[in-house]
């Protein structure tokens, strides 16, 4: 049997036993913790550590043309940065403020937060802009909140991003792609734009190496002659000392062998054992969610001491605006609110009631191989820095705990400081193609923070060149290149959505395009599995899940966009509506590059044919039946499966094209369709032309 430590005593202190096999270890947390308790907006913001720095802050963006924040979680830069450039003047004359962010749902809390602490409607004086939603007026907006990839988008529009005196990327640390492009082309934008000023933030950035980024000898050089008029290129470097809240840091002694068990364990150990707040646990994706979800409720009901008052709550990038309304809402007196959480929650979120943050340690991370082209979400270990931010996730508001479901050892010995950059372990067609619309010719010449392989590089430029998007010279080609840089979608959906109007086919296409940027259409509710198994095999096609996805939207519009209808059919009410306002989106689009609306009425040869255009690099051919169906990808010979929550699953036809790969125990595609490989040479002969004599196609 287990025995547990009494978190948050200097000295460990034997507690009681408890089922659930996690011993943790109270460490401190180097901290000043002060008194907290209700303070009106204006007293709370000048108690963050960050405001004893405005001056600081100030002179330093006036004077330097890039300046580097960094400071504790939870210290103010996000929510207090933009507003006292605002209140300097850095918004006046039609100018505005930006704040870059990496993920969509922390530009929409950070926005929320900076529009009530300045007293101003959001949408108006403070914005924000995520794909496929713009709350933001163009007349009226002076600080306005987005993710790093919109406003590369809007460089599109305006290469120089003139409307900005202050661009501010926070999270820096965070490296993600987009990010890292932002940074390179920020740079180059500051040689064209000299009054524009660069702030660049995080908690845990190294600050030197990206001071050495901004920095380089040529712009030395380039600096010779013309000082006086021009701020100092060097880049300022603050540090934000002090945090907001105690948090004090809890390990285990040994190694958890089943993290979603000891996640279970601890919320209830917590629960039990300390006094009221909520509870932030970092996991790793849905499935591992849904697994902790189901596990907790069930241990929760089994064990009576613990049962009542527990509020559990999912958290992931794919759920709702009224779901992610649910975990932003207030906790109900006597009740303890439990959110498991994706990374998504890591950064610049403040939950209101979160006292306790529980960490496995492990996050979903993309990983590239451009030998075998394959790109998958893997379960890996995160980050210091990651770590830092989730444990700075609690103590925002009042002092607060952290449990590390791993050791101090391994925290202090093991863990890489700093992530892998994401453009070294990703696909880099997307981010290619952004750079070639862009202008940006000489892609493995550019200045990037950190340089992404060669070989991702040229297997990037392959696909994009058997897509007809770049020439021979690596330009982009006109229209279909232009035309599919224009499109907000991953390259292979724009290029599906542009084939579909020689194939008269835009009307279906756009429906499956917009189901696809949805995380699910589907809804899983626990426990009735077989429930959801029945509902989608009323809609199941042949071909495959993206005609399915048809005849979903069929009936859908056919009910009158019901709920009711989408309720009895196990469909996400909320998810329909998303996917109905990217169509539209897309749809306008379509019209705008002069593609027609055509339907193909029932000829799903055609649509099959346009989602091969777009989507040839991910075909597949069945090699055996063993285990449900093996399959070979046609280029790179990977073995891949089904996922079971496709239509095809153990349908197994010869050959088919999936949307995306999933790697648990094995590969498994999600989302396939079947199709005729001698599809294949006809819509992408260059990919496949060394393959004419591969028995792969036939
Ligand atoms: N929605 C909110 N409700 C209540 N308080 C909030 C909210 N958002 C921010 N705060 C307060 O402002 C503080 C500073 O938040 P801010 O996001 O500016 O910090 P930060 O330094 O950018 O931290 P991080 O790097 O973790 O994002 C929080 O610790 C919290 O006390």
């Amino acid at each position: 049997m287990a025995q547990f430590w009494k978190p948050g005593t200097e000295k460990p202190r034997l507690l009681e036993d408890e089922d659930g096999g996690v011993v943790f270890l109270s460490s401190s947390f180097s901290s000043s913790s002060s008194g907290y308790g209700f303070a009106s907006i204006e007293k709370q913001r000048q108690r963050l550590p960050v405001y004893k720095y405005r001056t600081a802050i100030l002179y330093l963006v006036e004077s330097h043309a890039t300046t580097i924040v960094v400071g504790e979680t939870g210290s103010g830069k996000t929510t207090q940065i933009p507003q006292f450039l605002k209140e300097a003047g850095w918004a006046d004359g039609g100018r505005v403020i930006a704040c870059t962010q990496p993920r969509r749902l922390a530009v929409q809390a950070v926005a929320s937060r900076v529009a009530e602490e300045m007293g101003v409607k959001l949408g108006e004086e403070v914005g924000y802009t995520i794909r496929f939603e713009d709350v933001s007026n163009s007349d009226l907006t002076r600080i306005k909140f987005l993710t790093d990839g919109v406003l590369l988008r809007e460089m599109m529009d305006d290469p120089l991003l003139t409307k900005y005196s202050v661009i501010m990327v926070d999270e820096a640390h965070e490296r993600s792609i987009s990010t890292d492009i932002l940074l390179g082309l920020l740079k180059k934008i500051q040689k064209r734009r000299p009054e524009l000023r660069l702030v660049i933030s995080s908690a845990t950035i190294e600050a030197k190496s990206m001071s050495n980024f901004f920095l380089s000898s040529k712009r030395r050089r380039a600096l010779e002659g013309d000082e006086l008029l021009r701020p100092s290129l060097e880049p300022a470097i603050l540090s934000v000392e002090g945090r907001g809240f105690n948090v004090q840091i809890h390990y285990v002694e040994d190694p958890v062998k089943d993290y979603v068990q000891a996640i279970v364990s601890t919320v209830l150990l917590i629960h039990d054992k300390e006094p009221p707040g909520d509870i932030l646990v970092f996991l790793t994706g849905q499935d591992d969610i849904d697994a902790a979800i189901k596990l907790l409720t069930e241990e929760a009901r089994g064990n009576g001491k613990t049962s009542s008052g527990l509020i559990i709550l999912p958290l992931y990038s794919g759920l709702t605006r009224a779901e992610q309304d649910l975990v932003f809402s207030p906790t109900p007196k006597g009740k303890r609110k439990v959110v498991i959480s994706t990374n998504i929650a890591e950064t610049s979120l403040t939950l209101e009631g979160i006292v306790y943050v529980i960490d496995s340690g492990f996050s979903k991370q993309r990983f590239y191989n451009p030998i075998t082209d394959i790109e998958n979400l893997v379960v890996a270990p995160i980050s210091k820095a990651s770590a830092k931010q989730r444990a700075g996730r609690a103590g925002r508001i009042r002092p607060g705990k952290c449990y590390r479901l791993y050791s101090e050892e391994y925290y202090l010995n093991e863990m890489s400081v700093q992530g892998i950059p994401e453009i070294q372990r990703s696909n880099l067609v997307s981010c290619v193609i952004q750079l070639k619309a862009l202008g940006i010719d000489n892609i493995l010449g550019f200045d990037w923070p950190a340089s992404p392989s060669p070989e991702s590089m040229i297997r990037a430029l392959e696909v994009l060149y058997s897509l007809g998007v770049i020439d021979d010279d690596a330009k982009l080609t006109s229209p279909v290149g232009f035309q599919v840089a224009e499109i907000p979608q991953e390259p292979m959906v724009a290029k599906m959505i542009i084939s579909s109007n020689e194939l008269g086919c835009l009307d279906e296409i756009i429906t499956i395009a917009s189901v696809l940027s949805v995380q699910s259409i589907w809804f899983s509710i626990r426990g009735a599995q077989k429930e959801l198994d029945e509902a989608k095999l009323r809609f199941a096609a042949a071909e495959g899940d993206h005609v399915t996805f048809l005849n979903i939207y069929k009936g859908f519009l056919q009910s009158g966009k019901s709920s009711k209808w989408c309720h009895k059919n196990f469909i996400n009410y909320h998810a329909m509506k998303k996917v109905m306002e990217i169509r539209e989106q897309l749809k306008r689009i379509a019209l705008r590059l002069g593609i027609v609306l055509k339907s193909c009425e029932a000829d799903m040869q055609l649509v099959r044919k346009a989602i091969a255009a777009g989507f040839f690099a991910n075909a597949c051919r069945l090699e055996a039946y063993s285990h449900g169906g093996m399959y070979k990808t046609i280029r790179g010979s990977q073995e891949v499966y089904i996922h079971p929550s496709s239509v095809l699953f153990r349908v197994n036809p010869k050959c088919v094209i999936y949307h995306s790969l999933v790697s648990t125990d094995r590969q498994y595609m999600r989302n396939v369709i079947s199709i005729e490989p001698s599809w294949l040479t006809e819509v992408a002969p260059h990919f496949y032309q060394q393959q004419r004599h591969n028995p792969n196609i036939h």
